[in-house]
């Protein structure tokens, strides 16, 4: 058995970033940015209006002054010369300012009067002028690598950008495998059970950036293994879900050594997750994932969402862990490090009593892994623990 982190270390050997790609702008947003994306223009392009109101030359500010409305400023037509002293232009939000003005009165503050306008006794002081440039400037850079939000797209658009150059997304293949399983929504027989985890891997694998796959339910056939093996030749991530234990029907290590597969590891000092066996097979990685549902999920938690962030690019890095205070005492841990089931909020975390790795009403109920390091001592209350957050 070697320990998570050693087995996190060999699965990122086993992988690279897989190199670039350009999307328009509207499918841009979640993807790994892999290039600086520089903005092409000064954003406001020009000095702007703030408010709906009148555009004056300041020092001609004062309660009770009068002005005489020479034109308009709207957005996207400006007015076209220079105001004089006395001069106001009429100026909506957005629009450029006039030359020679330099600050706008609201329209709040203004009696109007035929084409004249008279300042009133309590004034606003602000300018309300938004400068050239006070957004962003030509030559401002958003730093790649960073997965693109949609404030990004936001801005990326503002900077006249319409396409991006981002990570191509891992194709993960997922292969579950039993003749005891059959898909959500069909019939089971009265010996089976429903995949299960293969879905809530294909939504980890998926919001964590990935393509993710489902391949047909391998059963416990050397046979019908490889067969569906073949299916995932184009995968950059096999995954396979079960048979990869000790029992005479746990076919998935023989089958993929047969086909090639390359072992780097078997077997993690880690409670649930144990039997985890990673390698290469041909151009991709394959990492045999436990049968037991919560097993499963944990693994894609603590290793293929690493992984897959690694794919795209961004720091090959453990899962980040957070602290809090237990709210009751924990027994010792043994010799696999623990990853709990748990509930975290403001009061502290604690842990479900039932930690079988089979419980998937548990993990749904969980919002952390709590972690147990090998051989941790008994814990009281109000110690602080590491967590995971789900
Ligand atoms: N004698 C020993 N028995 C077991 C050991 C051991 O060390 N010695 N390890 C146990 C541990 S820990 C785990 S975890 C499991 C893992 O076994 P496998 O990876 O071989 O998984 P299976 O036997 O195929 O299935 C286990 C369990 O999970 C259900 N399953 C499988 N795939 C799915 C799926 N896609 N969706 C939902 N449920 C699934 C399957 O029906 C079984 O109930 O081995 C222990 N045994
Ligand atoms: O490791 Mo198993 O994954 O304990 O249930």
């Amino acid at each position: 058995m070697i320990s998570v982190d050693a087995a996190l270390a060999h699965l990122f050997s086993l992988t690279r970033p897989l190199g670039p790609e350009t999307v328009p702008l509207r499918e841009a947003a979640g993807r790994v940015l892999l290039h600086d994306a520089v903005a092409r223009r000064d954003q406001p392009p020009f000095a702007a209006s703030a408010m709906d109101g009148y555009a004056v030359q300041d020092a001609e500010v004062r309660p009770g002054a009068r002005f005489t409305v020479v034109g308009e400023a709207a957005a996207g037509h400006r007015f076209d010369r220079a105001i004089t002293p006395g001069e106001a232009v009429r100026i909506f939000t957005g629009a450029p300012i006039p030359d020679g003005a330099d600050r706008i009165v609201i329209q709040e503050d203004v009696c109007v009067d035929g084409s004249s306008i008279t300042l009133g006794d309590a004034l606003d002081s602000k300018a309300y002028v938004r400068p050239a440039g006070a957004d962003f400037r030509i030559g401002d850079r958003l730093p790649a690598p960073r997965t693109l939000t949609p404030q990004d797209i936001a801005l990326l658009a503002s900077m006249n950008i319409a396409e991006v150059v981002v990570s191509r997304r891992p194709v993960v293949a997922l292969i579950s495998t039993g003749d005891e399983l059959v898909l959500p929504g069909e019939d089971p027989g009265p010996d089976q059970i429903i995949a299960s985890n293969t879905f809530g891997l294909h939504a980890l694998l998926t919001s964590a950036g990935a393509r993710a796959r489902i391949l047909p339910i391998a059963r416990d056939t050397r046979d019908h293994l490889k067969q569906v093996f073949a299916l995932a030749a184009d995968a950059d991530l096999i995954v396979t879900i079960g048979g990869a234990s000790v029992g005479d029907h746990d076919l998935v290590g023989d089958v993929a050594q047969s086909l090639g597969m390359e072992q780097s590891f078997y077997r993690i000092a880690m409670r649930p997750g144990k039997p985890l066996m990673a390698g290469r097979m041909g151009d991709a990685a394959m990492v045999g994932l436990p049968g037991n549902p919560v097993s499963a999920m944990v693994c894609g938690r603590i290793f293929l969402v690493p992984l897959i962030r690694a794919m795209l690019t961004l720091p090959a890095e453990p899962a980040p862990r957070e602290t809090a205070r237990l709210t009751a005492p924990l027994g010792p841990n043994g010799r696999r490090e623990h990853y709990m089931r748990a509930t975290v909020g403001p009061e502290g975390i604690s842990s479900f009593d039932r930690q079988d790795s089979a419980l998937l009403s548990v993990l749904q109920q969980a919002n952390a892994l709590l972690v147990r390091a090998v051989n941790d001592p008994a814990r009281e209350a109000g110690e602080e623990v590491e967590f995971i957050r789900l």
